[in-house]
């Protein structure tokens, strides 16, 4: 393994407190409840949801527009590590806005470990989700944010506190984590108006999951670095499963004090990390990685339209793949369901289209020709256009089936 590359198993030991986080996590599974509202502005409209209490099967139903709930009307008992830690002094103001009924559960005299750093979490997608709810069950305590509030409840329920606006997260937290869809959100979620920044200053720190180019990434860097904190890009490789399962690639650069600070968060998320150096590599990395895979996906596809229409059997094309020097884990994972016309997203085809424009565009600042990935772009912008963007990216079989409909051979 690259030196720069930690494999998980080397770094089990470095997650310190697990002690703290059974703990934690057995407060978190117990009685969670809702005393609470969201409101948050969204397009100059103010977003809320009643501030009733709710069960746990429905702890968010009710979402209303038009009102405007006060933050002195958020009600709820505070976590008990929330509670310790402020005894511990920590001056940060917490508006949290779901709260924990953790007095009864025996979490009393939990002593919040100074080394173990409240996190928080803003972009609760596909990858989001999943990436929290690990660092939830490790133990850590995971206050998150979704600008559609309503995909906050699931976690809520399993023990995680609800910020308001990104701002909240970051002034609540150590260590912020960003997951999301591209540039634009990426960049409105820590730059905008109640942006992630706003709560930053020295000893925070800022990692931006999501998959962008490297002048968003500086842009964000400049921004966080202006208030004092650290900044570290870190795309990952890894999809849906291995996002639930812990075993994504971490491609990170910045602030190397604060990769090692956010390391073992790092391993509770994914099975490798490397640290690439200045802020931009991160980026660059995960673009080449995906330029790669979205023309291998475009590829395979045609071939398996090529097939079809000259009557190969699809399983059996799938296994003879499957067992030659061509195989990879994408076609053995993907290959069963698209030849079922089963598209259930694990990455969304539009932003796999994303990243080919983002890679393209790199690739024309250096003139490095790339003939095979932007052909391969055109295809995925035709599947966009076919309203498949929501789909997984391996629905792109669909759009060059499409293609060759109506024309069943090569008659003059
Ligand atoms: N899915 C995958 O297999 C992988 C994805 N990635 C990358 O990770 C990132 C997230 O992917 P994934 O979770 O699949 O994507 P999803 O589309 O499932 O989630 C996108 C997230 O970004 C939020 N968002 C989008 N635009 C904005 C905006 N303008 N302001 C605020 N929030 C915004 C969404 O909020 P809302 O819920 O309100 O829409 C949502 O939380 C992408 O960059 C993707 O390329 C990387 C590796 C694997
Ligand atoms: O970015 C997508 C992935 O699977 O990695």
């Amino acid at each position: 393994m690259a030196s720069s590359c930690i494999g998980k198993t080397w770094c089990s030991s470095a997650r310190v407190g697990l002690s703290l986080s059974s703990c934690v996590a057995s407060v978190a599974g117990k009685r969670n409840r809702f005393a609470a509202l969201l409101q948050r502005e969204q397009g100059g409209r103010k977003v809320s949801v009643s501030s009733s209490v709710r069960s746990q099967s429905d702890p968010i139903g009710g979402i209303q527009e038009g009102l405007v709930c006060k933050p002195s009307v958020v009600t709820g008992v505070p976590s008990e590590l929330a509670r310790s830690r402020r005894r511990a002094g920590r001056t940060s103001q917490y508006r949290f806005i779901m709260a924990q009924a953790a007095s009864a559960d025996g979490a009393a005299g939990v002593d919040s470990s100074a080394t173990f750093p409240t996190v928080g979490f803003l972009g609760l997608g596909i990858m989001g989700e999943a990436m929290a709810r690990n660092l939830v069950k490790a133990g850590y305590d995971v206050t998150v944010w979704n600008r559609t509030a309503s995909k906050c409840a699931s976690l809520a329920t399993e023990g995680a506190k609800v910020g308001l606006l990104p701002r909240d997260v970051t002034e609540a937290c150590d260590i912020t984590f960003a997951m999301l869809a591209d540039p634009t959100g990426a960049l409105s979620v820590a730059c905008g108006e109640h942006g992630a920044v706003k709560g930053l200053g020295p000893g925070k720190g800022y990692v931006d999951i999501s998959t962008v180019d490297g002048v968003t990434a500086m842009k964000i860097n400049e921004a966080v670095k202006a208030t004092g904190g650290e900044f570290l890009e870190a795309p990952v490789s890894g999809s849906k499963k291995p996002a639930e399962d812990g075993t994504l690639i971490f491609m990170t650069a910045g602030d190397k004090a604060l990769y090692e600070r956010a390391s073992p968060a790092l391993d509770v998320m994914g099975k490798a990390r490397f640290f690439l150096g200045e802020v931009g590599k991160g980026a660059a990395m995960k673009l080449v990685v995906n330029m790669v895979m979205g023309s291998m996906m475009a590829s395979f596809s045609e071939g398996l339209a090529l097939g079809d229409k000259i009557g190969l059997d699809a399983n059996t094309l799938l296994e003879v793949i499957s067992l030659g020097a061509i195989n990879t884990p994408m076609y053995t994972l993907k290959g069963p369901a698209m030849v079922k016309g089963q598209y259930t997203p694990a990455f969304p085809l539009k932003h796999q289209q994303k990243d080919l424009r983002l890679a393209l565009a790199l690739g024309e600042e250096v003139v490095q020709p790339l003939p095979v990935a932007a052909a391969a772009n055109e295809v995925y912008k035709l599947a966009r256009a076919a309203g498949l963007g929501d789909a997984d990216f391996s629905a792109v079989l669909e759009t060059v089936k499409s293609h060759s409909r109506g024309s069943t051979s090569n008659d003059h």
